[in-house]
């Protein structure tokens, strides 16, 4: 027993940015600390992604509550975990695996056990006086992100009929990591102006990005350049894009076509799809594509790593879940060169980290990301600081959700003053 052994660990149900119930974990240890961690949820997930316990019953909160995973939690999660070290990140995620027992922890639940993981984590960075990503880091965690600020939300983020699910402003020219966040909220500005000035709707979308009324990748990227423009910057210099099509959710598996459902009804094998993104890429300076095709279909994703690879990074997020094994098999492919991570994808704050880590002895990048269905928690900010992943993504600049991730990391920034870096990766 030391003063960093666990007390007490609790959960409560609150609710997420979407408005959905969500699990909150709290742990405390022997020397009165205690730290809390809120667990997001997607609305894309991918069908590889560990178990989110959902209660199921339709008439509270439409079967979204957590009353399982809260349970788990103080009844099963709780007293395996007391009196355990919690500077051992990787024995409590281990015994919680154990405890779990399931491959997709569907036991207890991912977001009970990553909302342990995630207070475990933070509750020992606090009894040490640390900064939370210099507990899960190190002295050599000082990359700042790069902002993949998701301006424009469609797919099954909006009711925009665009089938693409994101389009993303990365400030990758900018000097500073805040001059990166300045570069892009006033873009994100000059977009709303263009936006009123054409009528095409400034409602906001799940990730705190516009939904306006415009059905095709060549309309919106036309704009985002206008509005990068109009900024007063110039697109290619210091701000380039990213999309993220979110393509499992237009991919149709009995045809093994995509078919943009939300607006014209054209339907394509991945070779067209494919030749589609290389022209966009040609035209506008698009920098990287996530899902650019579907999870299960690894011969579309082949091809789009051989046509598209040496050009632009293409990450892998349906396509490996955050999941060491589903990663495994993408390098054996030579499929994708960069992955995302949601550590509520995986479940545990050490998986989560070794998927970080064998992506990087393979080469390939990392972005770290947060969910559609978000909370006020900028752990995420920390872990990518701590990961040196050098890419972030976490919404827009019009959500307190998505900007108090930014925000965090502008804390970071000055918390770091002169030993922090930018815009490598
Ligand atoms: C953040 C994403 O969406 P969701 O959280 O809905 O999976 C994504 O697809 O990258
Ligand atoms: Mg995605």
């Amino acid at each position: 027993m030391s003063r960093f052994s666990i007390q007490r660990i609790r959960a409560r149900q609150l609710l997420d940015s979407r408005g959905n119930p969500t699990l909150e974990a709290e742990v405390t240890l022997e020397d009165g600390t205690t730290a809390r961690a809120m667990v997001p949820s997607g609305a894309s997930t991918g069908i590889h992604e560990a178990l989110e316990l959902r209660d199921g019953n339709p008439a509270r909160y439409g079967g979204k509550e957590v009353g399982k995973a809260v349970q788990n939690v103080q009844r099963l999660i709780a007293p395996a975990l007391q009196g355990r070290e919690a500077l051992r990140q990787e024995e409590i995620d281990h015994l919680l695996r154990e405890l779990d027992g399931t491959k997709n922890k569907s036991n207890l639940g991912a977001n009970a056990m990553l909302g342990v993981s995630l207070a475990v984590a933070r509750a020992s960075a606090s009894a040490l006086g640390l900064p939370l990503y210099r507990y899960l880091g190190g002295t050599g965690s000082n990359l700042l992100p790069v902002p993949f600020a998701n301006v424009i939300n469609g797919g099954a983020h909006s009711d925009a009929p665009l089938d693409f699910q994101e389009f993303m402003i990365v400030p990758r020219g900018a000097p500073t990591f805040s001059e990166a966040i300045r570069f892009g909220a006033e873009t994100f500005h000059a977009l709303r102006t263009l936006l009123r000035e054409r009528n095409l709707g400034t409602g906001l979308g799940d990730e705190g990005g516009f939904a306006p009324n415009l059905s095709s990748a060549e309309e919106v990227l036309e704009l985002l350049c206008a509005a990068v423009e109009r900024a007063g910057y110039t697109p290619g210099k210091e701000i380039f894009f990213a999309m993220d099509p979110a393509s499992s959710e237009f991919f149709d598996p009995s045809s093994g076509a995509y078919v943009f459902r939300k607006s014209d009804q054209r339907r394509m094998p991945a070779i067209h799809l494919v030749e589609y993104y290389k022209e966009l890429a040609k035209r506008f300076p698009i920098l990287s594509i996530e899902d650019g095709a579907a999870e299960n279909d690894w011969d579309g994703w082949q091809i789009l790593t051989r046509e598209l690879g040496e050009k632009v990074q293409l990450v892998g997020d349906d396509l490996f879940v955050t999941n060491p094994e589903f990663l495994r098999k993408g390098i054996q492919l030579g499929v994708a060169n960069a992955i995302l991570i949601k550590p509520n994808q995986i479940g545990t704050l050490s998986e989560t980290l070794e998927t970080v880590d064998l992506a990087k002895r393979n080469g390939y990048a990392v972005m770290l990301s947060h969910r559609s269905g978000e909370t006020e928690d900028p752990f995420l900010a920390h872990l990518a600081v701590a990961c040196n992943a050098g890419q972030i993504k976490t919404g827009s600049f019009a959500r307190s959700d998505r900007v108090g991730k930014y925000n965090e990391l502008l804390r970071i920034e000055e918390d770091l003053g002169k030993d922090g870096r930018f815009g490598h990766w």
